[in-house]
């Protein structure tokens, strides 16, 4: 069965195309579901998924993903804020708001929320790395500004991001957890 991807951010998709390719087909959808005010990713997700789920008359489960950008010196800004933070300054002016900190350390952090017919399903993923001068023509979002192992996330791959991400590890979570349990 076809697992539906609630969301609008294409680069989301490209990546759980190509971690979950082999375990099931991923159908993006666009569903406008309350964004509830909250500084938890979990919450936000998981409110998501569920209603999504409700709303639309198919079995078919649905995920959504809630990711966030944590900087240590800005004390975890832009975190749940930051679609709205690259829509409005966007990236660039993010980095230039930490390139005077001495600590130039942040953190990804995604939710992934999984919701069917028995109930919902949370999975996280994390990855630190630091803030750098915008490099790289790949990826998507902050992914120019943040570097890890010398490189940006922009400037790797789809499968070398996944490999190493706050969405990959998520991703990888998510996979173990749903073969086991249509395995049996
Ligand atoms: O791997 C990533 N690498 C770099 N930047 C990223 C990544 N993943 C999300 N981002 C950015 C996009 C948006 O500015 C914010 C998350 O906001 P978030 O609400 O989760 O995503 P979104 O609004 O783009 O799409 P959606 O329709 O699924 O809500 O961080
Ligand atoms: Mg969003």
């Amino acid at each position: 069965m076809a697992i539906r991807f609630v969301t609008s951010n294409e680069g989301k998709v490209r990546e759980a195309r190509e971690y979950l390719a082999d375990i099931e087909p991923i159908e993006q959808i666009n569903y406008d579901y309350t964004e509830v005010q909250s500084d938890s990713l979990e919450e936000i997700a998981t409110h998501g998924a569920r209603e999504t789920f409700e709303a639309l008359s198919s079995d078919e489960p649905v995920i959504v993903d809630d990711t966030g950008l944590f900087i240590d010196s800005l004390e975890g800004f832009p975190g749940p804020y930051s679609a709205y933070v690259e829509d409005t300054v966007g990236v660039e002016r993010v980095w230039r708001l930490t390139s005077e900190e001495k600590n130039k350390r942040a953190r990804f952090r995604t939710v992934l929320a999984y919701a069917d017919e028995t109930g919902t399903e949370t999975f996280e993923g994390s990855v630190a790395g630091t803030l750098v001068a915008p490099r790289g023509e790949g990826g998507f979002g902050y992914d120019p500004i943040f570097e890890y192992n010398g490189e940006t996330l922009a400037e790797m791959d789809t499968e070398a991001k996944n490999a190493i991400s706050h969405r990959g590890r998520a991703l990888a979570e998510f996979a173990e957890w749903y073969g086991e349990r249509t395995d049996d």
